[in-house]
């Protein structure tokens, strides 16, 4: 698998505060990768330095096939980075917004351009409508029009679709699929878990530390986590009984279902044992992405505490 990003020993510090240490990302070219962890972890300082709008304090390698430190003004040609933050023009219709970011970035053929990104993200009955006047889902449609004007080869997505509606979030997701078909790489954050499993790859960050990257697959074998779940009426509710006894790493409710997992089989069993009884059957399951992200958030140290 060749590379789009292949980058090592990342560090960035703010003031005191290191909030990526270390961290090693690699991205298979054409591949959508997942960028996953906690709130404050350091995803979005992760992608303003691979996109060269933040410099890193140490870290080397390649993005694009491009030092991406020497080269960042190339890198930054070739990426769309779309932020967290709608940051378009509100008071301008789509067609203008788009308009003038091929105006900004000097882009040639900027009618076919804006023609083709208003068709490809099924804007063109709206064109003409003003961009602070779209719901949320159309917002982040607009917004990554806007980013794959210049035809970049990389897109670094930072929770496009946070507070959207799930149909829209769907919708956005079959379009990153489709340029991902075209040969496009994604980096995408989210806090969303079926976007996670939509993902070919999967890279999860905990207080700026790089804890587990590969498959969804991968991750859960890799984990080492057991899981067992409980269901019966009131099952759900044994999670606070449950929740701090040894060998339990977590108990949570999954609808009427309870999920409790640990490392230790044995520690396992031996705390579940006293609830193996009416009106609860229990079975082993396969662990769920949910259940590896919050074993690997306890596991990590909060340096920011
Ligand atoms: N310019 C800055 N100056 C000081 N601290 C910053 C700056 N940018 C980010 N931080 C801090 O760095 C840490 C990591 O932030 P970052 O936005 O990268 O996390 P994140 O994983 O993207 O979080 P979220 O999921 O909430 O978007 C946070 O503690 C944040 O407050």
């Amino acid at each position: 698998m060749t590379l789009a990003v292949d980058v090592r020993g990342l560090n960035k510090s703010f003031g005191d505060k290191h909030v990526v240490q270390d961290v090693d990302i690699q991205v298979g070219t054409g591949r959508i990768t997942g960028f996953l962890g906690p709130n404050g972890s350091g995803k979005t300082t992760t992608l303003r330095m691979l996109c060269g709008l933040l410099t890193p304090d140490s870290g080397e390698g390649e993005v694009l096939g491009l030092d991406f430190r020497r080269h960042a003004e190339a890198v930054k040609r070739q990426t769309g980075y779309m932020t967290q933050k709608f940051s378009l023009y509100e008071d301008l219709a789509i067609e203008e917004n788009l308009d003038f970011i091929a105006q900004v970035y000097s882009l040639d053929n900027r009618r076919r351009r804006v023609a083709e990104a208003l068709e490809r993200l099924g804007l063109g009955n709206r064109r003409r409508q003003l961009a602070g006047s779209l719901s949320g889902g159309w917002k982040q449609r607009l917004a990554l029009a806007a980013c794959i004007l210049h035809e970049p080869k990389l897109l670094l997505l930072d929770e496009p679709t946070a507070g959207v509606d799930p149909k829209a979030r769907r919708e956005f997701w079959d379009e990153i699929h489709a340029l991902s078909a075209e040969g496009l790489t994604v980096l995408v954050s989210t806090h969303y878990m079926d976007e996670a499993e939509r993902c070919h790859d999967i890279a999860y960050i905990a207080y700026g530390r790089l804890m587990a990257r590969g498959t969804a697959e991968e991750v859960i074998d890799r984990s080492g986590l057991i899981t067992y779940r409980a269901e019966g009426p009131g099952a759900d509710r044994l999670s606070r009984e449950l929740a701090g006894k040894p060998g339990v790493v977590m108990a949570a409710p999954f609808g009427a279902a309870l999920h409790v997992s640990g490392t230790d089989r044995a520690a396992l069993e031996a705390a579940i044992a006293p609830y193996r009884r009416e009106p609860f059957r229990w079975s082993e399951g396969q662990p769920t992405l949910e259940d590896v992200f919050i074993h690997l958030m306890g596991q990590s140290q909060d340096n920011f505490q």
